[in-house]
């Protein structure tokens, strides 16, 4: 008998400033819906895409290549049918791709009866991710799948750390509606970074992951800080250096680029400062020829899931 899933996948913000590769967080407010269904025909199959023009070839789309990975595996007697209906936006920097990649893994284990760990499904959706970015890394997905916010310890062997969400934190982004796909945007970056620079950013990662864990706000707003990606990425984003310093005004706690760009993330205590953030953005953007989207979101802690 044919069995079909329906899942809210979310959006997320990776590097959350000064962790690169290894820290992200999940939003709440947006996401991606998918539908998964068995077949008694073998193989993977992309059924439907809509709102933005993206492959059908599973080997060309994130979601089919890592339901491929998936499937070959575990070799299950059934097929499956996905259906992608995408909200985020292709090269965004809040995950569009990793919510493909980790949504297509996520609900097929769901129909299996889940016979894999997260950590399992986030190594076979970083097949996936590697189709868009050029390189298999976590920081996106591992808040999809886990919610709230994780450290990626390490990619091979895979080991994903789940990290505590102070309660009154609060995200809010700018999405300025150009694209940056995260290939290129990587390949700006440098191989080698001078040791002052280093050491002034795993200070930052190992206090921020120390504040996450106290709810210590201001040690929070001391930490995010990037002084390794961000000097070399921020030309890519129109306005960036305008938009940090009056989100800093407006009292948010940190403002970064959400994972590669173009989108930038603040962190606030409080809903009305983060509201009050999202206006200090939008009011940056509104006399430029840029179109927009701002949000404010909670920290999601539950990460993807079924929805109906
Ligand atoms: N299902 C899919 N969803 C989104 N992008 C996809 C999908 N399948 C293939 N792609 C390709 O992946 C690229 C977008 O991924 P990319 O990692 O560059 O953006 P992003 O996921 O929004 O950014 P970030 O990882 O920084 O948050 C585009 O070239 C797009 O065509
Ligand atoms: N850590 C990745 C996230 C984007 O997918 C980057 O910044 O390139």
């Amino acid at each position: 008998m044919q069995k079909e899933i329906r899942l809210f996948s979310p959006a997320t913000v990776a590097n959350v400033a000064c962790g690169f590769d290894v820290l992200g967080f999940c939003l709440d407010t947006i996401g991606d819906e998918m539908v998964i269904r068995t077949t008694e025909a073998k193989g993977i199959k992309i059924t439907k895409i809509e709102g933005y023009d993206l492959p059908y070839e599973a080997e060309k789309n994130v979601a089919g290549v890592s339901a491929l990975a998936m499937y070959n595996a575990l070799e299950p007697d059934c097929g499956f049918e996905i259906e992608i209906y995408k909200n985020i936006k292709p090269g965004s920097g809040i995950g569009s791709s990793s919510a493909s990649a980790a949504g297509s893994v996520y609900g097929m284990n769901l129909l299996l009866g889940s016979p894999l760990d997260f950590t399992a499904l986030t190594n076979f959706a970083m097949k996936g991710e590697a189709l868009a970015s050029q390189c298999e890394h976590a920081d996106n997905l591992a808040p999809a799948i886990f919610g709230g916010f994780t450290l990626v310890k390490s990619a091979k062997p895979l080991k994903i750390l789940e990290l505590p969400t102070p309660d009154d934190l609060y995200a809010t982004l700018i999405h300025p509606q150009i694209e940056i796909k995260t290939s290129e945007s990587r390949a700006l970056l440098p191989k080698e970074i001078p040791l002052d620079h280093a050491i002034t950013q795993w200070a930052n990662v190992g206090s921020l992951v120390h504040a996450l864990h106290t709810s210590d706000y201001a040690l929070i707003k001391e930490a995010l800080h990037d002084v390794v990606i961000e000097p070399h990425r921020k030309q890519l984003i129109p306005h960036f250096d305008a938009v940090k310093t009056a989100v800093l005004e407006a009292g948010a706690l940190g403002c970064a680029i959400s994972g590669s760009g173009p989108s930038i993330f603040a962190l606030s205590k409080g809903e009305s400062t983060a509201k009050a953030v999202e206006n200090a953005m939008r009011n940056v953007y509104a006399n430029t020829a840029i179109d927009f989207e701002t949000y404010v979101s909670k920290i999601n802690t539950e990460g993807i899931k079924k929805i109906n």
